[in-house]
């Protein structure tokens, strides 16, 4: 597969702020590829460059090897995070003004029967529920149907019922081999749909890799997790002064890892054996592992 995208040595430097800290990067053609972080990791600011929205401050971005150059804005769609839309306007007509900036554009239709907007393509779109909004945006970053696809966290907001729905539609649109390169904050999303994450933290790449390969790569132990109030003070403290376990405490959780069952038998002697599981370390995990933070629901 050829390289589509790629950074050089790029840094993005806000006056005090080292949003984007040298960071070399490629994505391949027809990969789906999800960059996560904690708040202010610098993924807008890493999406908006490789957009062409934003100039570094330094480096390179090159588009199938060469600089980014006007005709570039014709070959990708954005789903930006918020997007004002004409007023009065119905989704078909929106779709038909937005066609209207492009060389060439995707017939209405084929985009209304993608993105599911049939049922309400004769609203206006603030009739729309949240969910048919979002898909609105995604019709609308595809009208030109473009080789690179970016959505900002397309799913922030959106009920479990919305967003399963979203990714559905996004999982169609990988399968007809376009580039995609998300923002989010739903982990578990992200390993389902994403060939590669990349993990950020203060304009760095943490890691990049397939999520069960970056897991497996990370993890050799399995997880012990305790909800925080099955846990007295002195007993979270004894649990961090053991020597062998590597302790992690989320807001909810004590996450222990371990290797065999008798580092954790005294600790499970003591607790109560309610709402304690164990299990396989995933995304989140590696998430927390890395960048010591807990992603934002
Ligand atoms: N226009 C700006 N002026 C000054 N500093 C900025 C500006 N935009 C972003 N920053 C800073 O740059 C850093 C990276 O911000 P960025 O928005 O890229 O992070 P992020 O990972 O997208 O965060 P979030 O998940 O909260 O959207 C942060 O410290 C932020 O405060």
């Amino acid at each position: 597969m050829s390289v589509i995208l790629s950074v050089e040595k790029l840094s993005h430097q806000y006056k005090q702020t080292t949003a984007i800290n040298n960071v070399d990067l490629t994505i391949t053609a027809g990969e789906c590829i999800g960059f996560l972080g904690p708040n202010g990791a610098g993924k807008s600011t890493l999406l908006e460059i490789l957009e062409g929205v934003k100039t570094p401050t330094s480096g390179k971005v090159l588009f199938q090897g060469r600089q980014l150059t006007k005709h570039y804005k014709q070959q990708i769609g954005i789903q930006f995070q918020s997007t004002s839309l004409p007023d009065f306007l119905t989704v078909k007509d929106t779709l038909l003004l937005f066609a209207s900036f492009y060389h060439t554009a995707l017939p209405i239709a084929t985009l209304i029967e993608m993105c599911q907007l049939s049922e309400v393509e004769n609203q206006t779109h603030y009739t729309l529920s949240g969910g048919q909004r979002q898909r609105l945006l995604l019709a609308l970053s595809l009208v030109n149907d473009p080789e690179i696809l970016f959505l900002d966290e397309p799913t922030t907001g959106l009920d479990p019922q919305a967003r399963a729905h979203f990714w559905q539609l996004v999982e169609q649109i990988k399968a007809q081999g376009k580039t995609i390169i998300i923002t989010t904050h739903y982990m578990e999303e992200a390993q389902k749909l994403c060939d590669t994450v990349v993990i950020m933290d203060r304009g760095k790449i943490l890691c990049r890799g397939a999520a069960a390969q970056l897991i497996s790569e990370h993890f050799h132990q399995h997880i012990l997790s305790i909800p925080m109030e099955l846990l007295s003070t002195p007993m979270l403290a004894s649990i961090n002064a053991m020597a062998n376990l590597h302790v992690k405490q989320s807001a909810t959780h004590c996450l222990i890892e371990y290797n065999h069952m008798e580092d954790i038998v005294a600790i499970l002697r003591e607790v109560e054996n309610r709402g304690i599981t164990m299990r396989q370390p995933h995304l989140e995990d590696l998430f927390m592992k890395l960048t010591g933070s807990e992603l934002r629901a």
